[in-house]
């Protein structure tokens, strides 16, 4: 058996994969992401697979590597990463007060066994509180915003108002890492440092 490699320069996914105890590589893709449909979950799963795949040729035969993609849904709007503090503002400002989705897509794929490759998306519902447009602004001002889908972290201090989530809470983190763990248990004596 290879390595296991994670094809991610998220350092919430690297702590997230840790917790499965296995040992494994990061190695960081640099692809656009670029969405080409309006179904979230369809597009977490391109996204992810298309990480996967991007670290194919840097990867051993026998290596298994996994890619994973995270986007905010509400109403008919897919929402990445935001561009500036303007459009975190707006993404926060429609966030507030209401339920939206996260999605997090995954892909985990045997580099030489392609046709076994494994891909899905988990989905949790967050309930945000209202917020002011105040405190929106100082929530920007922490910096948070700027590299996370929907422009907020649950982890941090976006947590003051959520006000409760259902489903997987790690899935909103960036990776859904009991259900990943079902896939990777079947490693576990095999992986090499
Ligand atoms: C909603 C939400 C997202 N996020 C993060 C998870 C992801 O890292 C990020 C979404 O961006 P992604 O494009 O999924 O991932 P990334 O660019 O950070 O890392 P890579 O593509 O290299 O794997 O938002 C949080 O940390 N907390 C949250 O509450």
């Amino acid at each position: 058996m290879g390595k296991l490699i994670l094809a991610s320069a998220s350092p919430r996914r690297k702590e997230l994969l840790s917790l499965t105890g296995l040992p494994f590589t990061v190695i960081p893709g640099n692809g656009e992401e670029v969405i080409h449909t309006s179904d979230p979950a369809e597009a977490v799963e391109a996204l992810s697979r298309e990480k996967a795949e991007a670290v194919c040729g840097r990867a051993g035969e026998e290596d298994v590597i996994i890619g994973a993609d995270t986007v905010v849904a509400l109403d008919s709007l897919i929402l990445g990463k935001p561009a500036g503090e303007e459009e975190a503002f707006s993404m926060l400002k429609r966030l507030q007060g209401r339920e939206h989705a996260v999605y997090t897509g995954v892909t985990v794929l045997e580099k030489g066994k392609p046709l076994e490759r494994v891909t899905f998306s988990e989905k949790t519902t967050v309930h945000v509180l209202p917020m002011t447009d105040e405190e929106i602004l100082d929530y920007i001002a922490t910096g948070e915003p700027m590299d996370k889908a929907g422009a907020y972290g649950i982890q941090g201090r976006f947590a003051v108002y959520v006000r409760g989530i259902e489903g997987d809470y790690q899935n909103v983190v960036g990776l859904p890492v009991s259900r990943l763990y079902g896939f990777l248990r079947k490693y576990k004596e095999n992986l090499n440092d």
